[in-house]
């Protein structure tokens, strides 16, 4: 199946699209209409980005119809991870997403939440440590709720991509963090992909989301995919469970490949 069509799993579904160019398309709709619910329900939008190909897989979003028919006004923007770099460097998440996406949209700058690092002898400890008080004043401000079920904040939806070995976030097989259950943000000094130093939020923020869309495209990714959605138990030699095996939603998990990522299934 390569055309988008939704196979229900229990809180997940899984959508495959021929090409990367067709993720995008269905991406931008699905984000573009998940924009107009919340706003309608609730009058803001929070949404939670990671680095990597996903803001490049979210180019459709800044065309029209959605450029001029989203309230962008509306949404606040977060970030599930960060590399210790500054803000303009080419490592930066924020950067990463500040050029191709925030940058042709007018959504407030003061409803923009970058991870801040500042280099110094303090440390991505306490970059976390910052980064969850400004997360705790926004449940104070009333603009993030807090799960009554989890007691961890509510973000609206999640926008996470998959590394090859199954990482999400900057949540690493074989690394401590991914077993975090008490934290909203932490850090990572040792991370197997570069640049070592991140910080990230935890699962328990991450699986408290409403909506996730896992966005997976390439060969590269294909083995994570398979063993990710086809696998409990096995691992095929990659060091399982894998990250990604432990995200969960709210409401509902999406899954967008292409059919390069889906291509073991
Ligand atoms: O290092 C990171 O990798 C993941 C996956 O990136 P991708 O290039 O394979 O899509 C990304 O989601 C995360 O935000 C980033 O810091």
């Amino acid at each position: 199946m390569a055309d988008g069509s939704v196979v229900p799993i229990d809180r997940k579904v899984v959508r495959k699209f021929k090409t990367e160019e067709d993720v995008a398309v269905a991406l931008a709709k699905y984000i573009a209409d998940l924009s107009d619910k919340f706003i309608k329900v609730k009058g803001s939008f929070t949404v939670v980005l990671s680095g990597g190909t996903l803001i490049d897989t979210m180019r459709k979003l800044v065309e029209p119809p959605y450029l001029h028919g989203v309230d962008w006004t509306k949404w606040y923007i977060f970030w599930v991870d960060e590399r210790v770099v500054p803000l303009d460097s080419p490592d930066s998440n924020y950067k990463l997403a500040h050029d191709g996406f925030l940058s042709k949209v007018s959504i407030p700058s003061h409803q923009i939440y970058p991870i801040h690092y500042k280099p110094g002898p303090q440390g991505p400890e306490f970059a976390a440590r910052d980064y969850e008080e400004r997360l705790r004043k926004l449940v104070e401000k009333k603009i993030l709720p807090l799960s009554p079920v989890t007691g961890f904040p509510i973000f609206d939806l999640m926008l996470l991509g998959m590394g090859p070995c199954g990482h999400v976030a900057s949540l690493f097989p074989n690394r401590s963090q991914q077993n975090d259950k008490k934290d909203w943000v932490t850090f990572i000094t040792d991370s197997p992909k570069p640049p070592p130093p991140r910080i990230t939020f935890t699962f328990p923020v991450i699986n408290t989301a409403s909506e996730i869309a896992m966005v997976v495209t390439g060969l590269e990714v294909s083995l994570a995919t398979h063993v990710a959605l086809k696998s409990k138990h096995h691992d095929f030699g990659l060091q399982g469970p894998l990250p990604v095996q432990k995200v969960s939603a709210e409401v509902l998990l999406t899954w967008f490949l292409d059919e390069n990522a889906a291509f073991q299934q």
